[in-house]
This record gives structure tokens, sequence and C-alpha cells, in this order.
């Protein structure tokens, strides 16, 4: 991340206090990703991150945040937020709590909504090998599963109607081959969302995010001088109720894409997407609307990659991602065939782009 927000020594020590996670002895600010404010914080108890939220509101933290609570009980790897004892969780049905009830996972830090959450052992695998992809698959399906019985409901805030609200703010920068594209590709988009197959989709909790470097990988303790193993997911602040062939399609566009070209993969394609289906095997639906969704995904970081590019806040640490790369990502998955069969294209709506 970059450091947006910077947090004083001082109140991060009376937080990790307060919480229970001992005392602070270094406060370390993250300069990898782009949404939100981290630290590394260490303590005697252990390693732990502090997140400041920059843009969301304390009304939707509580899905993002439960949604690790609840993965995290069911055996998925992924960072387990830690509850300020002072709050007592309100009770009745998720659904029934208003969206503005404290929540105990949400602390505040610097006049920021802030989260601190166990650090996961290990490193990102940023040159995954068909192996890392088949590990990725197995892992997405699981979490899929695992999140099935979540309570909560709350829309992909960067799905179809944000891509609607945001196209027009970044296409002045656009050349017109580019501006083209983003109309076509958008057009495309509203009309595969209105179509029966589109419907049929399941869908559930989502990540929505999960590209090479919200992954570790660490070598097992029982497994010394092997290779790492997939050892957790983070970094859920993108997550959403949506389709879950548009969580594949994301990883898919981030694991087996070839990243100087922009390319499609075919070996870790394959295997990602077998590993997915030997645990959750695919629709007829999805099947059908797989190529959509993979041009979907794309659209979606082309334009966040551009709002973020062209629309940058103000932060101490930042390194913006390339518009460019989700752009050429995006020309191929419009012109490539189906991933599983050439015959299966026919089935997909009419393009408009
Ligand atoms: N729970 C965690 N365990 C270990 N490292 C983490 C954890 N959360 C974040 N990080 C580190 O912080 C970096 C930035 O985090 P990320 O969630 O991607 O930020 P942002 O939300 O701003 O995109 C990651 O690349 C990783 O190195
Ligand atoms: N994965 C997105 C950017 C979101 O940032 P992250 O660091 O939270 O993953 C992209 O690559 O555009």
């Amino acid at each position: 991340m970059a450091v947006f927000t910077e947090v004083g020594f001082d109140e991060a020590r009376e937080l990790m206090a307060r919480l229970g996670l001992g005392s602070l002895h270094a406060l370390k600010g993250i300069e990898g990703g782009i949404e939100n404010t981290n630290y590394f914080a260490s303590t005697d108890q252990g390693e732990y991150v502090l997140t400041l939220f920059e843009r969301l509101g304390a009304e939707q933290l509580p899905y993002y945040l439960c949604l690790m609570k609840h993965l995290a009980s069911k055996g998925i790897e992924v960072p387990e937020p830690f509850a300020d004892p002072a709050i007592v969780p309100p009770e009745g049905h998720a659904l029934e709590i208003p969206a503005n009830a404290p929540c105990e996972f949400i602390h505040m830090v610097a006049g920021k909504p802030a989260a601190v959450v166990h650090r996961l052992a290990g490193r990102s695998e940023l040159a995954p090998t068909e192996a890392h992809c088949a590990e990725l698959g197995v892992a997405l399906a699981r979490m899929h599963i695992a999140a099935r019985d979540f309570p909560r409901i709350q829309p992909n805030l960067r799905g179809l109607t944000w891509w609607n609200e945001t196209a027009p703010v970044v296409m002045p920068y656009l050349d017109e081959a580019q501006s083209t594209l983003l109309a076509s590709e958008l057009a495309y988009q509203n009309h595969v969302a209105q179509t029966p197959a589109f419907a049929a989709m399941p869908r559930g909790p989502v990540h929505a995010d999960l590209f090479r470097d919200n992954v570790m990988f660490a070598v097992r303790e029982d497994e010394p001088g092997h290779p790492p193993h997939l050892s957790g997911v983070f970094d859920f602040y993108f997550a959403g109720t949506d389709h879950w062939a548009f969580d594949l399609a994301v990883c898919l566009n981030d694991w087996a894409i070839d990243l100087p070209t922009g390319e499609a993969h075919e070996g870790r394609t394959a295997a990602l997407l077998s590993a997915y289906e030997s645990v959750r095997p695919l629709t007829a639906a999805e099947r059908t609307l797989l190529p959509a969704m993979l041009r979907a995904a794309a659209l979606r970081f082309w334009i966040s990659r551009l709002w973020d590019f062209y629309l940058p806040r103000e932060a101490a640490m930042l390194k913006p991602h390339d518009p460019r790369h989700f752009e050429r990502v995006l020309r191929h998955r419009s012109r490539a065939l189906h991933p599983f069969d050439t015959a299966a294209q026919a089935d997909a709506p009419a393009c408009a782009a």
C-alpha cells in the first residue's frame, strides 16, 4: 500500500494495548498496495497489520471484516480481524443489523476507520507457475463454497454501476481508439448483464481482487526444504456479493496472463481452471459466459487504473499501477476464443465490441 495517513507511534501503541495484543515495539509503513494505509505493527506478542481505510466508510467495513472472520472460522487461511473488547457485537440476523451499528472490528485511528489483523507468513509469488495457479484455483473454489452461508449482502462496489459512473470521468483523458474501446465494452457488458445466462450464474461473497500480490506462499513447518505452498489470502476490501465466475475471471486475468504482452498463458489458464473445477465444477451458464466475464474483469481494472492514474490522491508512498496493461488484456480478451472450446463461443451473447 501507500501511506496516505501517517499514524503516530503512541496512538498505535494505545490501540494494540486496548486490543490485548501486547506492547508495540515497531510500526512500519508498507509500500505495496494502492487503496488503504497499511502498517506492519510488531508487539511482544506477535506480528500484525494495521489498516486505515481511506475511501471506504464505516458502513461498508463490517461486510469485509465479518467475511474474513467467517472464512477464518471455516478454516480458510485469511487474516483474522481483532475485536475491541469494549464493543459488544449487535445481536440479531446480520441483515437486520443497521449499517451504522458499532462493529467490534472497526477502530478509529488518526480520524479514520481502521482494522488490526494477523500478519500472514510468507511472501507473494509474483511469477507464478502452473503449480501456483493450481493452488490458487483450489483456494478460490474453497473460499466461494465456505462463504456461501455468510449472512451479509453487499454489492461489489466496483461492479457494473461503478463502471458506468466512472467511464465518463476518465473518458476525457483517452485517445480516440481507447474511448471507442471503453464505450463499446461498456455497452457489451450492459448487454450481457441483461441475458438469462447472466441471471443463471451462481453468486455469493467474492474477493474480487485476488491478484498475485494478495496471496501468500510459505514453506510448511512440517516440510522444511520443500517449495512454499499457498499460505493465505488477504486484502478483502474490494469483496462483495457478485458472480463466482467474475471472481474466477479476475484471477485468470492476473495469474494466467503474460504480463509483458497481456496475452493469456495456456498452461496456467488450464491449471487454474481445472483446479477450481476439481472443487466446484462450473455450471453451463458460467461456461457460456466465462469469455464475457474475462472481458468484464479486464474492463473493471482498466477503469480503476485509469481513475487512479488520472485522478490520483495524495500519498506519502504511492506507486500507481499501469492502466495500459489492462487495456492490452481487454483487447486480447475481446478477440480471444473461448477457454474451453470454440463451439461454445457461438452460444455467447452477441458482441457489441
Ligand atoms: N495480513 C497481512 N499479512 C501479511 N502482509 C500483509 C497483510 N496485509 C497486507 N500485507 C502487506 O501489505 C501490502 C499491501 O497490502 P494491501 O492490502 O494489498 O494494500 P491495499 O489495500 O492498499 O491495496 C501487501 O502487499 C502485503 O505485503
Ligand atoms: N489489484 C488492483 C489494484 C488494487 O490494489 P491492491 O494493492 O489492493 O490489490 C490492480 O492491480 O489494479
